[in-house]
């Protein structure tokens, strides 16, 4: 009999703002921002091996499937659990890639959170948000699963609940390394800290913005056509765009006078990552999801 095969979302991430606050002696930068996820995001597909081996089935461009995050967060789950469990990996690749919208960090989470469901590997979430931090900054958001206020490096996570609108993401013809852009000389590394009450008060900015758009006439051209409709804002280092709308109609409406060239999608968003939506409900179920 052919194993069950386990499918489970890895939705985008926005940061609704970025301050960069300082920089760390390894060169990591200190941040805060506020992440909220988007009901929309790539898909993976597990089916378990009990002869130990680990394939991903899907190839994505310029990455060799040894070095694709879900690849590394698989054989870093295996060795962490003592595991003798394997799975094939299948990817539907929703998200653009050097987005800002973290799909593969959110990828290596869906497989971190998957994987120990599935071979019952029992690690508690502070393990594999441990795990995660050590795949990408991004990582622990996605594997606990709720909109946070982050500052470290973005793994000093605390839960909060902000407004779901409906966003409109336009993605600009380009791919932005996260590398290059904290790399920056131009980067401004000193925006006092603020606080979660500030920020509900008057809002925060995206301090990558200026280098970003220095580097990319598609992003700021893109920025400059999306202003006219709505307060376009830049999530993560870029590429991705967006806006907020009160209602899905609204949101498409902007989207359909947007050039058709220009790719883009309708969002909503969400306090509970819809990977722990799903799972929680199957859980509340007693079923598998
Ligand atoms: C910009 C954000 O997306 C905001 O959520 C994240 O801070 C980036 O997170 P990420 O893509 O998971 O980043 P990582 O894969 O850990 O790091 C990519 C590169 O970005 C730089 N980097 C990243 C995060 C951070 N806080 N400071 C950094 O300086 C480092 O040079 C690193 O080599
Ligand atoms: N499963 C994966 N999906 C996407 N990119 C991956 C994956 N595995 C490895 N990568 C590499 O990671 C790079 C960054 O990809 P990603 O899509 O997460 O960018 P991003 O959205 O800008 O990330 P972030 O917002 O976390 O900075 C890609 O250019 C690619 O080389």
């Amino acid at each position: 009999m052919t194993a069950p095969t386990l499918s489970l979302p890895a939705p985008a991430k926005l940061n609704l703002f970025l301050h960069i606050t300082g920089r760390r002696d390894d060169g990591y930068h200190l941040l805060q921002t506020l992440f909220q996820f988007l009901d929309h995001g790539d898909t993976l597909h597990f089916t378990p091996r009990d002869d130990g081996q680990l394939r991903l089935l899907t190839e994505l461009p310029g990455v060799a499937i040894e070095n694709n995050l879900i690849m590394r967060a698989a054989r870093r789950l295996q060795q962490a659990s003592n595991t003798t469990c394997g799975a094939d990996i299948r990817l539907d690749k929703r998200l653009p890639m050097g987005g800002g919208i973290g799909g593969g960090s959110s990828d290596a989470a869906t497989t971190l959170v998957g994987l120990n469901h599935l071979w019952q590997a029992g690690l508690a979430e502070d393990q594999l948000a441990a795990l995660g931090l050590e795949l990408g900054a991004d990582v622990p958001v996605f594997v606990r699963g709720r909109a946070a206020w982050a500052e470290g490096v973005g793994e000093q996570l605390t839960p909060v609940e902000v407004d779901e609108p409906w966003y409109l993401v336009v993605v600009p013809p380009c791919e932005v390394s996260t590398a290059e852009i904290f790399s920056d000389q131009r980067l401004t590394r000193d925006t006092p800290p603020i606080t979660l009450a500030a920020f509900r008060e008057h809002g925060g900015r995206n301090d990558c913005l200026p280098v970003v758009t220095a580097r990319y006439p598609e992003i700021r051209n893109t920025l400059i056509l999306l202003n006219k409709f709505c307060e376009a804002k830049m999530t993560g280092t870029g590429s991705c765009l967006f806006g907020a709308f009160p209602n899905e109609r609204e949101a498409d409406k902007v989207r359909a006078r947007l050039p058709a060239t220009l790719q883009a999608f309708v969002a909503k968003g969400c306090n509970v990552s819809p990977l722990h939506a799903l799972l929680n409900k199957a859980t509340q179920k007693g079923c598998n999801p």
